[in-house]
């Protein structure tokens, strides 16, 4: 068994989010458009006696260090599947936003799980990993696969999309996150008659050539209005953004971080500065997109 494995896992943000009407089982259809973007947790994982989380990083007293912890949930349902003891020390070395709606939590899970497989040699296969993380939340599979995917049912039924080029982004956490059935709650008071969702197709066709104006022009988040009437004052942020010269500012999935979409690197510095001058967000950063799925960067031991 080796001495510790460390994955690498990025967050996301939904360039197009479609959501339908409220289901029966509370989840609601999505035609779902992540894509995988350059901000990354690592986790660790080094044999141990029982389950054990440890979390670092600015954001490390938002994160839970009890079994409700996404990654511990990864790490017991991989093993209970091969009916081994989760006997396993996760150290969690946080830079997602916490409660963002940049998938932070499912990424985790995503990487838990990569990181537990490989410690343990259980020598899952990527299907049955794939279904282990979509019972586990609607978002995980994707952190496991990355790069660029069409989330229908819930999000959890992937399709790889191609991309044709890189895209530079920004992206503004807030004081605070919000709550995902919070957000979707609102949808549903502020939308009574939600049409079927569908991907749209000049969306996936900016992505296929990389055109990052042909993006901007089709990128739409249906939750947006509902993180808004929740948290009015992400307004002035998605200004402040598209003032300093962003070809599209957005609320990133259910929010409250928010996503710029820039035309080039020098534009996304420049627009990160402008945000983390204006007070308008807790912080700026710039992160290139696609970025590749949970996968292992380190290994000790034999
Ligand atoms: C907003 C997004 O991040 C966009 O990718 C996702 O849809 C949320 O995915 P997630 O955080 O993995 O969500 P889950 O852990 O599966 O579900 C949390 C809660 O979000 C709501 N939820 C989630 C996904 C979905 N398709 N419909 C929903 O209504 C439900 O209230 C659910 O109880
Ligand atoms: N490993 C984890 N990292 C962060 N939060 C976690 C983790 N495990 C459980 N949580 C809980 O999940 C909540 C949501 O956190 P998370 O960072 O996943 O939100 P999110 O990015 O908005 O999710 P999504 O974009 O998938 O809706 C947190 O408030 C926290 O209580």
């Amino acid at each position: 068994m080796p001495q510790s494995v460390t994955v690498r896992v990025p967050a996301k943000v939904n360039v197009q989010l479609a959501v339908g009407a409220a289901r029966p089982d509370g989840f609601h259809d999505l035609a779902n458009v992540f894509l995988a973007v350059g901000l990354y947790d690592e986790v660790t994982a080094t044999p141990a006696g029982d389950l054990r989380i440890t979390v670092s990083g600015a954001d490390a007293a938002l994160v839970p260090l009890d079994a409700t912890n996404l990654a511990a949930r990864a790490a017991r349902a991989l093993a209970a599947r091969h009916g081994r003891e989760p006997g396993v020390h996760l150290h969690i070395a946080k830079d997602i936003p916490v409660a963002g709606g940049m998938a932070g939590g499912s990424a985790d899970a995503a990487a838990a799980l990569v990181a537990c497989d490989a410690l343990w040699g259980t020598g899952a296969s990527r299907a049955e990993l794939l279904e282990i993380c979509a019972e586990l939340g609607s978002d995980v599979p994707f952190s496991l696969v990355g790069g660029a995917a069409l989330g229908t049912g819930r999000g959890e039924r992937l399709a790889e999309l191609a991309v044709g080029g890189e895209f530079h982004w920004v992206f503004a956490a807030a004081d605070g996150g919000l709550s995902t059935p919070a957000v979707y709650a609102e949808f549903d008071r502020l939308t009574p008659a939600a049409p079927v969702p569908e991907a749209s197709p000049a969306l996936l066709a900016a992505l296929r050539t990389g055109d990052a104006a042909a993006l901007a022009a089709s990128v739409a988040n249906d939750l947006q209005p509902a993180a808004l009437s929740l948290r009015p004052s992400l307004a002035d942020t998605l200004r402040t953004g598209e003032e300093a010269g962003a070809l599209a500012a957005l609320v990133s999935g259910s929010g409250p971080t928010t996503a710029f979409l820039a035309k080039d690197a020098a534009a996304a510095t420049a627009i990160a500065a402008t945000l983390n001058a204006s007070g308008t967000c807790r912080t700026a950063r710039v992160a290139l997109s696609p970025a590749p799925g949970a996968g292992v960067v380190g290994q000790r031991g034999a």
